[in-house]
């Protein structure tokens, strides 16, 4: 074979190659990252899977969360974006949650291209520099959602975000076809908080108090008086939002406070997943060494499972 013809034969099979790329958008998204890789049913049977899995003591995190993004990702005609508000105490699971969503949607979740992550004391520290944020913001998410339609964008501290800031998102949270020529309905936008904390955990004494089971819990007991919370709080983020005025939130999701039994858990999926033999009395001794309240009945956990990791680090450095 004549080199011309043998580059002319290599140029016609990279340009079939390329043709069939092209023509089976599947097979070249197996080997690159796409918008829209996995949707309907394979990403919601693999955020139920691992939420089932992974998650613990939220049963009602779970039952908000199945049936918001699943039923999301088989709408072919959504009307606006998804948003989600997370709240509840420190170390509940908000950020895992969050995770494990990006990860049922996109393989790299929290690494992918299409899955955004913004943090309050990072990303808009100054008071002053509000305006700046505002229009930044606009400019990012515009951006990412006229590249990819099912963008994720993850607000985490709310709490401590400037009352007003988020209130600049609003136009592509509400109910418009496009804006501009890019269309926001397609995208989620999850935002997570401890405020509301203190309410959900007074709902959970409350029950406990009274001898009732907490999976008995309904979300009824809790979304509305959750939603009002946050638009009082002066330190939400959402403190007076148009967002929450506008009923622009889908679902305000409670994260319960964790007990002693699930921090248990929590530490014995990290021995598992360190390779360790999994040994009761240090899983005892660790749950033990956390805090617990209130002060007279001791039942849940004051960092949730957050630090249980690092306490496990002392025990097999021993
Ligand atoms: N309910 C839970 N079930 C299983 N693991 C959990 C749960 N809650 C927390 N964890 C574990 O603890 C780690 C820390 O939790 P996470 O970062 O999700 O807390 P958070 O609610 O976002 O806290 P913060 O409000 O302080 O940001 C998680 O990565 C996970 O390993």
């Amino acid at each position: 074979v004549e080199p011309i013809s043998l580059g002319l034969a290599l140029c016609g099979a990279a340009a079939s190659a390329l043709t069939g790329f092209i023509s089976y958008p599947r097979l070249y998204c197996y080997f690159r990252e796409c918008c829209l890789q996995r949707e309907g049913t394979r990403a919601g049977a693999a955020l139920q899977e691992d939420l089932d899995k992974k998650l613990f003591g939220q049963h009602l995190v779970k039952k908000v969360i199945v049936k918001a993004v699943i039923g999301f990702l088989n709408n072919t005609n959504p009307k606006k974006p998804l948003t989600l508000s997370l709240h509840g105490w420190t170390g509940t699971g908000k950020n895992f949650v969050s995770k494990i969503i990006a990860e049922s949607i996109y393989e790299g979740g929290l690494n992918s291209n299409y899955v955004h992550q913004f943090v309050s004391t990072l990303h808009f520290p100054h008071a002053h520099s509000i305006s700046q944020y505002k229009d930044q913001l606009q400019s990012w998410i515009r951006g990412n959602v006229s590249a990819c339609a099912r963008s994720i964008f993850i607000f985490d501290e709310m709490d401590k975000m400037h009352a007003g800031l988020i209130d600049s998102i609003k136009p592509f949270l509400d109910y418009y076809e496009q804006l501009d020529g890019v269309s926001y309905r397609r995208a989620i936008f999850i935002f997570l908080s401890n405020a509301g904390a203190e309410k959900i955990t007074d709902v959970a004494l409350d029950f406990w108090r009274r001898g009732r089971k907490r999976e008995n819990m309904e979300l009824r007991d809790l979304e509305a008086s959750l939603s009002v919370s946050v638009f009082n709080n002066k330190n939400s983020g959402f403190w007076h939002s148009s967002l929450i005025d506008r009923n622009l939130i889908d679902y305000f999701v409670p994260f319960l406070p964790l007990e002693y039994k699930h921090v248990k858990m929590c530490i014995r999926v990290e021995l598992e997943s360190r390779g360790y033999v999994v040994d009761e009395e240090i899983i005892t001794k660790v749950a033990d060494e956390m805090t617990y309240f209130p002060k007279d009945e001791k039942i849940y956990s004051d960092k949730g499972c957050k630090t249980v990791f690092t306490k496990l680090d002392f025990y097999y450095d021993l």
